[in-house]
């Protein structure tokens, strides 16, 4: 099977990206890996496919796959470059786009200057729809890792999400601590881990390892769900310009209930043909 893709980025967060309403593409977690293989294939942290929506509500539907093969339920720097991408493959010239999701429908927003800015819906806190295990919900949590003692915040952006505050984000233990925390047993649909420097109540640095992939250049869920520990925690005023490896995004979140948004930049990088 011949397939058309384009690889794109979102702060270095990268996509190959693929319109199943236009072609035909049947994929399995092994291609999925092929595609995503930086040796074997395109290289990418994630493949996205676009496909028609299953609700009336929606203008599409997209699913996200990690480089690992599997499927999972959001992507925040996915969504905004899927909005560019519809509109580039000219599947649609709307500026406003309501998309379906394993988690939901997203709200996306075509700005100016290939930037787009997308409504992820509230945060999900309840530690049985994170799914976290607790007996009851927090702002922080214990949490044992090889005998030592770590606090970290748990938020379901659709996807799950611990969060640990550190002084130095360039010193944080990410290769150490990553592996660990994605497969602890506390987390049963294993987790995506961000660790978080605040440097003032408007500005915060963060460096994501992603559940499925390792560390990305940049995670807009990871993102979301910083800010949402950082402001449960009293630390941040509503909006924060977040400073990933990658780049920064801007996350708006004014407390419980309410939604979070998230704003950032799209790169098409190139377009391409793979036999899959
Ligand atoms: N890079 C993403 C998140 C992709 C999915 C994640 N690895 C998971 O397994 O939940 C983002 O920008 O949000």
């Amino acid at each position: 099977m011949r397939v058309k893709f384009s690889k794109m980025h979102g702060l270095g967060n990268d996509f190959v990206m693929l319109d199943g309403i236009s072609q035909k593409i049947k994929l399995t977690p092994e291609k999925i890996r092929r595609l995503a293989d930086r040796c074997l294939g395109v290289g990418c942290d994630q493949v996205l496919l676009v496909e028609s929506p299953r609700t009336p509500e929606a203008d599409f539907r997209y699913r996200i796959f990690n480089a690992d093969g599997s499927e999972v339920e959001n992507c925040g720097n996915g969504a905004r470059c899927f909005a560019r991408f519809v509109r580039e493959r000219r599947l649609t010239g709307k500026k406003r786009l309501r998309v379906e999701t394993a988690a939901g429908i997203l709200l996306l927003k075509v700005l100016d200057s290939d930037r787009v800015s997308v409504d992820l819906g509230a945060p999900v806190l309840e530690p049985e729809q994170i799914p976290f295990s607790a007996d009851r919900r927090a702002d922080s949590y214990p949490l044992e890792i090889n005998h030592e003692t770590f606090t970290i915040g748990a938020v379901s952006m659709g996807n799950p999400h611990a969060v640990l505050l550190v002084e130095d984000v360039t010193e944080a233990p990410v290769d150490r601590l990553g592996p660990l925390l994605e497969c602890h047993p506390r987390f049963p649909q294993k987790v995506n881990v961000g660790f978080l420097q605040i440097d003032s109540r408007d500005e915060a640095q963060l460096r994501v390892f992603e559940r499925g992939v390792g560390e990305t250049r940049a995670c807009g869920t990871g993102a979301c769900a910083a800010m949402v520990y950082a402001h449960l925690r009293g630390l941040v005023n509503d909006e924060v310009r977040i400073q990933l490896p990658g780049g920064a995004l801007t996350i708006h979140w004014s407390g419980p209930g309410q939604p979070v948004t998230m704003s950032g930049p799209t790169t098409t990088v190139f377009h391409g043909q793979i036999i899959l």
